[in-house]
């Protein structure tokens, strides 16, 4: 659906993108992950026809996005950062104009917008004018246009920021659902929207991509070892030493706890030695209460591969 080769971006005083290539499959949804200044909102404003690149191409369902604009266009659905809405327009008035503007024939206009507002969850304030409404409610009528033509492609660009927490959720519900009919781009700051909603991870840093893997893969990656937790009534010094025994195993931390249950969190080459620790256990005679691995968190993940950035303006 999306061919992105050899992409590069240059603004006057900074390369923001730098000869990236990357595809996103027909179907899937994908989560577009960088620090502040990475090249995100660039990246995603080449791959919609509204910016141009300095070198590279772009496809997207087959057509060029530098020499074929106005049929990548019909197949994209935008939601840009800051959503230009017309604020003293009604949200039935915009619907109409954007469907106009797009193309969407006279005769099935009235439908589409109607299924729109449906979908977003407007049908209830489609006499109110755009400026009165809440953000969210806004972003919700964002998310309308860029579905009114049908694209096959939406391209969220961070789509719930500004939002509160209940919005948040409805947001990201409401993508969940269009995920099931669309191709999806999202860029986000938000890592559990990434863990909730995509299939794969794009990770930009710095105007190049840094990783493209499903979430688990990028864990395992970079993680190489399993940190597992294990919670047993018995001697401190006795148990380091018996399970310092086992091979490939290491106690990086053990503690009394104030009930007088011992905890270790014990570094191992992989997450299954837990079945040679409960079998230590049960030689041993320790009683066992707890036995399990550590979750490592995509926010941890994320850091560990952008980590040579700070962020930019
Ligand atoms: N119109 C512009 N003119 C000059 N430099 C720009 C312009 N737009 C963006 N940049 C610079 O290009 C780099 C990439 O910016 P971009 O907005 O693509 O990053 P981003 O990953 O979307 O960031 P954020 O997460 O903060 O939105 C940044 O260093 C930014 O300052």
């Amino acid at each position: 659906m999306i061919k992105v080769s050899g992409v590069t971006k240059k603004y006057p005083a900074r390369l923001a993108v730098d000869d990236i290539s990357f595809e996103v499959n027909r179907g899937e949804i994908v989560g577009f992950l960088g620090p502040n200044g990475a090249g995100k909102t660039t990246t995603m404003r080449m791959l919609t026809g509204y910016l141009p690149m300095n070198s590279g191409s772009i496809e997207v369902a087959g057509f060029d996005v530098a020499r074929q604009p106005q049929e990548v266009r019909h197949r994209i659905g935008y939601l840009p950062e800051s959503c230009p809405l017309y604020p003293e327009m009604r949200v039935d008035e915009y619907l109409r104009f954007r469907a106009e503007l797009k193309g969407v024939k006279a005769s099935a206009r009235k439908a589409k917008i109607n299924e729109v507002k449906e979908q977003c969850g407007l049908t209830e304030v489609g006499k109110r004018i755009i400026g009165q409404l809440s953000k969210g409610y806004r972003q919700r009528v964002g998310l309308a246009d860029s579905l009114v033509h049908d694209p096959d492609l939406l391209v969220l660009d961070e789509p719930t920021v500004g939002l509160d927490p209940f919005q948040i959720r409805q947001v990201r519900e409401l993508i969940t659902q269009l995920a099931e009919r669309h191709t999806i781009l999202l860029s986000t700051h938000i890592l559990q929207e990434v863990e909730a909603i995509c299939e794969r991870i794009l990770i930009i840093n710095e105007g190049k991509i840094v990783a493209s893997d499903t979430e688990e893969n990028l864990h395992r990656k970079l993680h190489a070892c399993s940190i597992i937790e294990m919670e047993i009534l018995a001697e401190k010094a006795a148990a380091v030493e018996q399970v310092g025994r086992l091979g490939g195993m290491d106690v990086r931390n053990a503690s009394e706890l104030a009930d007088g249950w011992l905890w270790l969190e014990i570094e191992a080459d992989s997450a299954s030695m837990r079945v040679e620790l409960f079998n230590l256990a049960v030689a041993e005679g320790w009683a066992l209460r707890e036995l399990s691995e550590q979750q490592h968190s995509l926010e941890e993940t994320f850091v560990q591969i952008t980590r040579n950035k700070g962020g930019d303006s």
